[in-house]
């Protein structure tokens, strides 16, 4: 069954903005390839990295780091998708996915990323610096390699460590405009790498994220949702502690401190509630576990609004 408040796209994960046209490759399939709507909150973070980053940096070259950032999370997101056409044709949520669903071909999808990787790179480089295209391109590896063809069907870590993939923008950002890294960044980097598994975690209590039938070991398949509930509290702690950071080592200002204080405050009180739940979706059901819906929607607006308030305070300091 499915819930219409809160439906997974038919075309998976961070896929769904784009409707497929019946029949032929359309447009939108090989959109639906660049994972698109993941890849807006990743460039938001990577914008506000360039935003508060010391220096100036010509607005056209600005758009372009911007512009590579995004076609490098997109073409990282085609091919984990090439890589995974297998396991993707297995599960409900991702079996309507282009490649699955045979509306590309495998090869075709393969040389795509792997051309946008290089160009994005390539970009990256012409328009910045080195440092900036190579954190971009050690991005792109992190997610392919390290998270999808090494660790996510060998442990139930995959995301916890792979999460790092989508913690680079920030820390790309910044090294477009300075050339270097950063305390500031570096701290940015620790917040969305501590995020990503609640954020994961929440939603695969209640969404049909059928890992288990493809044999995944996400975590709630591996250790059950009790145990889930238990890691998304920790790393909430460890998530909410960090924010605070920035603040507290004067890299960000009172602004960003309350913010940071009053978004993580709620955080904690949403996977509390998660904690506190008894019900258990098993991974099979949208219509159940409401506190765990609740936490993963808490998880993007907390994300988005915390890395908005960062070139806020840096305004008014
Ligand atoms: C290993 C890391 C991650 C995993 C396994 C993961 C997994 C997922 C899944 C399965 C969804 C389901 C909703 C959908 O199908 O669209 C989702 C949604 C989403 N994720 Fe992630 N995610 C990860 C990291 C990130 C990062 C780093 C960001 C951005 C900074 C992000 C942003 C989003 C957004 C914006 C949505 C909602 C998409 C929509 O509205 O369709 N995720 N994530
Ligand atoms: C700049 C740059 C290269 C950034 C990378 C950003 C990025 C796409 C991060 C990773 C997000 C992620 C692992 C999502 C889905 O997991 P999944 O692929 O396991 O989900 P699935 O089961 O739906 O395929």
């Amino acid at each position: 069954m499915s819930d219409a408040s809160f439906s997974l796209p038919a075309g998976g994960p961070h896929t769904g903005a784009v409707a497929p046209m019946a029949g032929g490759s359309a447009v939108a399939d090989w959109i639906n390839l660049l994972k698109p709507r993941v890849v807006v909150l990743v460039v938001f973070t990577g914008v506000i990295g360039l935003m508060v980053a010391p220096g100036h940096l010509n607005p056209v070259l600005a758009f372009t780091a911007i512009l590579a950032i995004a076609v490098a999370a997109g073409a990282a997101g085609a091919l984990n998708m090439w890589y995974e056409r297998d396991i993707d044709a297995l599960m409900r949520r991702t079996r309507n996915r282009p490649i699955p669903a045979g509306r590309i071909e495998p090869d075709a999808a393969l040389s795509y990323g792997i051309f946008l990787s290089v160009a994005s790179v390539v970009v990256m480089g012409l328009a910045t610096n080195m440092v900036a295209a190579v954190a971009l391109a050690v991005s792109i590896a992190f997610y392919v390699l390290v998270y999808t063809v090494w660790l996510k069907r060998r442990t139930a870590q995959n995301i916890v460590i792979g999460g790092a993939a989508g913690a680079f923008p920030p820390v790309i950002g910044w090294a477009a405009v300075t050339g270097h890294i950063g305390l500031l960044p570096v701290l940015l980097f620790a917040i969305v790498f501590l995020w990503t598994p609640p954020h994961f975690w929440s939603l695969a209590l209640f969404a049909e994220i059928d890992y288990a039938r493809a044999g995944v070991p996400m975590l709630p398949v591996v250790a059950g949702p009790r145990h889930t509930r238990w890691q998304i509290m920790l790393y909430t702690l460890l998530l909410v502690a960090v924010s605070l950071l920035p603040w507290a080592l004067h890299v960000a200002g009172p602004i960003y401190g309350a913010a940071a204080a009053v978004l993580g405050a709620g955080y904690i009180v949403a996977s509390w509630r998660v904690l506190r739940d008894a019900q258990d979706a098993g991974g099979h059901s949208l219509t159940r576990d409401a506190p765990a819906k609740a936490a993963f929607r808490y998880s993007l607006l907390y994300l988005a609004l915390l890395f908005a308030a960062v070139p806020l305070d840096a305004a008014f300091r």
